[in-house]
């Protein structure tokens, strides 16, 4: 049903940054090589607080693996990392309980139910009245008809919205999705995206979203980072990528930078 999105949605609009409040996410000089193969290159990037800042980018173009290096899951090849101002791996235990993410490469214990792998989070993260909390999310992400349900036996679309459920556990300040609504329905992908602005305007979370939906982006992205075989190609607000371009909508963007075919001023590529 997801209604608490309206109810969350008359929260308090964003908060002015506090001033020396270090960013939520702070990247320099990042590289990601296995092998031969260069993931991530040179990335750098700042995420302020209370941001939606999209990482876009064609298959392959490095976005995964700058979120698994961000969560501190991969050790990065050179470059640093700072998390809520925390300097990464070495704050991690600081910085993970304030953070979550959700990832379409991470699975919850397949025999367990819905309700008992929430129950798992809750404590891992030592959330206070874990019942009360678990019941909003399975009414706002619509999982009450299969909480006593093994997860295994979830549709894609119902293990993503546990998987977001799960992200959103802690009331994480820092928030990494990728791909969250890969799978869904255009409906619940809807109600997912009004969640996600709901539950922003409520705690005044940062967000890092990877997609491939640019509808999506367009709706929630404050910045976008374009990000092609490893490097930062481009970054802007949407409505300035687009004014740069000279395009309509960002899913041109995409296609213009992911093909090399018009260069930022909306002239054609030689
Ligand atoms: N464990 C690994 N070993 C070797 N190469 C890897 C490994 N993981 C990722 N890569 C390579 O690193 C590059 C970046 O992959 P990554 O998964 O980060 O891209 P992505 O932007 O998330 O792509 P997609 O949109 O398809 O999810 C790709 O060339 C990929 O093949």
């Amino acid at each position: 049903m997801l209604d608490d999105a309206k109810l969350l949605a008359a929260a308090p609009q964003e908060a002015m940054p506090l001033s020396g409040e270090p960013p939520a996410i702070l990247v320099e000089g990042l590289s990601k090589r296995y092998g031969e193969v260069v993931a991530v290159e040179d990335l750098g990037f700042t995420v302020g607080r209370r941001r939606t800042v999209a990482l876009l980018g064609p298959n392959g173009a490095g976005k995964t693996t700058t979120m698994a290096m961000l969560l501190g899951l991969l050790a990065p090849t050179s470059g640093t990392i700072r998390i809520l101002g925390e300097l990464m791996p070495k704050g991690r235990h600081k910085v993970l309980p304030r953070m979550n993410f959700t990832s379409p490469y991470v699975d919850l214990p397949q025999r367990l139910t819905v309700l008992q792998n929430l129950k798992v989070y809750a404590e891992l993260y030592a959330v206070p009245r874990p019942k009360e909390r678990i019941a909003a999310l399975a009414a706002a992400l619509d999982l009450e008809g299969f909480l006593n349900r093994p997860f295994g036996r979830l549709s894609a679309g119902q293990k993503t919205r546990v998987l977001l459920a799960k992200a959103l556990i802690n009331e994480p300040e820092l928030l990494l999705l990728d791909e969250p609504t890969a799978s869904l329905d255009p409906d619940t992908a809807d109600q997912i995206r009004g969640h996600l602005e709901a539950y922003q305007a409520r705690t005044h979370a940062t967000v890092l979203l990877a997609s491939h939906n640019m509808g999506e982006v367009e709706r929630l992205a404050h910045h976008v980072l374009m990000l092609k075989q490893g490097r930062l190609v481009d970054q802007g607000s949407p409505a300035d990528l687009l004014a740069r371009y000279g395009r309509d909508d960002l899913e041109e963007v995409f296609l213009d930078i992911a093909r090399d075919r018009r260069r930022p001023d909306g002239r054609e590529s030689a």
